[in-house]
């Protein structure tokens, strides 16, 4: 199962702390991110991240690509409300195409660690299927 990570500069302290406390379950799933993002994951948290370009050039499209793909089960995306965007198309695309795909999408930490959860429970019950 893949999922996404992905946050702007003034929240990118915040999901690093996300990723540090949920390490043991996020090292379960196979984890992309936008380049900046992932670079900061790799070298803070130590999780193996598939690296996308960063976002204003191109990183978010990449994701919803994997998203319309099929390939991507969950997006956590960790957005600044206060700072305007160079992108702000392409994250409303990204966002967009996740609603039309109808994929677990968290914007804030409460609702990561909730989709986290059940992505886990999934991902168990995935495992217990093919057994
Ligand atoms: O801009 C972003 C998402 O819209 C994030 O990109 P970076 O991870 O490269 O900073």
């Amino acid at each position: 199962m893949r999922l996404a990570l992905i946050a702007h500069d003034e929240k990118k302290p915040e999901l690093i702390e996300f990723a540090k406390n949920r390490k043991a379950d996020l090292e379960r799933f196979d984890l992309m991110a936008t380049g900046t993002t992932g670079k900061r994951l790799q070298e803070e948290t130590g999780l193996d991240v598939e690296r996308k370009q960063s976002g204003p050039i191109g990183g978010d499209m990449q994701i919803g690509a994997e998203i319309a793909d099929e390939n991507c089960a969950g997006v956590f995306f960790l957005r600044d409300p206060l700072t305007a965007q160079p992108h702000e198309p392409d994250i409303t695309a990204l966002l967009r195409i996740a609603d039309v795909h109808s994929i677990p999408l968290a914007t804030n930490l409460s609702s990561a660690d909730a989709i986290l959860d059940e992505l886990v429970r999934q991902l168990e019950s995935e495992t217990r299927s093919h057994r």
